[in-house]
């Protein structure tokens, strides 16, 4: 099996004296996409934020690598956090510079030894990756949706993540653009061997990427399954298993 590279152990999630999650314990694997699911409001956004350091665990621990994340100092996890690349719901690109200057800040700011020369090759490749070779010197206004997706993956690309999130990548996009997405995701998994944690809802998306599933229930505030696809839709409590075949078509069976 391949090497964990984040883990929560005993980890409550929420805000002050809010826990919204309590004792989550899951490991995410190198080379996995992991799907954090359950209904509206039970925490995946939170969670989330927690596990990209942003926000200390209210009780419990995030390893990465095997190291207690916030037992660092902000200085110390500002350099772990270069390893996690993140795409959030609204892509959050600056809309006054080229997709080419997007993806050179934080080079800018993590790799001064590069030349600006090198930085630029380094912004068409990731452009490249994404498969929009040729558009550096597009503004973001200048793409639909899905490339403006796209190019947000290839700047949270710019310092080879270990570990890639994305924040309902599907939302805003129709379902060709989505399962593009999908199938990115997934090359990317591949290709570049990162981890890959996605929050989302979108039954298609979960049944084309998911490799562990962690579903997160509303009412006990807990996670309540924690396994493949498979293992859910076989063994999953009523649930969870209803939430994965509500009216569609493609869990008849299994998935592919
Ligand atoms: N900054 C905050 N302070 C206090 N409570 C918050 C904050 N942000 C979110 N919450 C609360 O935390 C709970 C979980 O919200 P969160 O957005 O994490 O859920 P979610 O599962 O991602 O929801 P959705 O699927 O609707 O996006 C909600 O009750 C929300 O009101």
């Amino acid at each position: 099996m391949k090497e964990a590279v984040l883990v929560a152990e005993n980890l409550s999630a929420g805000y002050g004296q809010l826990v919204i999650q309590r004792e989550l314990n899951f490991s995410i694997r190198q080379g996995e996409v992991f799907v954090v699911m359950g209904g509206s409001g039970c925490g995946k956004s939170t969670l989330l934020r927690h596990l990209i350091g942003l926000q200390a665990p209210l009780a419990g621990r995030m390893l990465f690598r095997g190291d207690d994340f916030w037992a660092h100092s902000s200085e110390e996890r500002a350099l772990l956090q270069q390893h996690f690349g993140i795409l959030y719901q609204n892509v959050a690109l600056w809309g006054a510079m080229t997709l080419r200057e997007n993806i050179c800040l934080p080079l800018e700011t993590w790799r001064p030894e590069l030349s600006r020369l090198e930085r630029h090759e380094l912004a068409s490749l990731k452009l490249a990756l994404v498969g929009l070779a040729g558009t550096d010197h597009l503004y973001p206004a200048e793409l639909s949706g899905g490339m403006r997706k796209r190019a947000g993956l290839a700047r949270a690309l710019a310092l080879d993540p270990q570990v890639l999130f994305f924040d309902e990548p599907s939302a805003g996009l129709d379902p060709l653009s989505s399962m593009a997405l999908d199938e990115l995701i997934l090359q990317l998994r591949d290709s570049l061997g990162a981890s890959i944690v996605l929050v989302t809802h979108e039954l298609p998306s979960i049944y084309r990427v998911a490799d562990t599933c962690l579903f997160l229930d509303n009412k006990t505030r807990t996670q309540i399954a924690l396994g493949s696809l498979q293992e859910l839709l076989d063994h999953g409590p009523e649930q969870v298993q209803r939430f994965l075949r509500r009216g569609n078509s493609f869990a008849a069976g299994g998935h592919a």
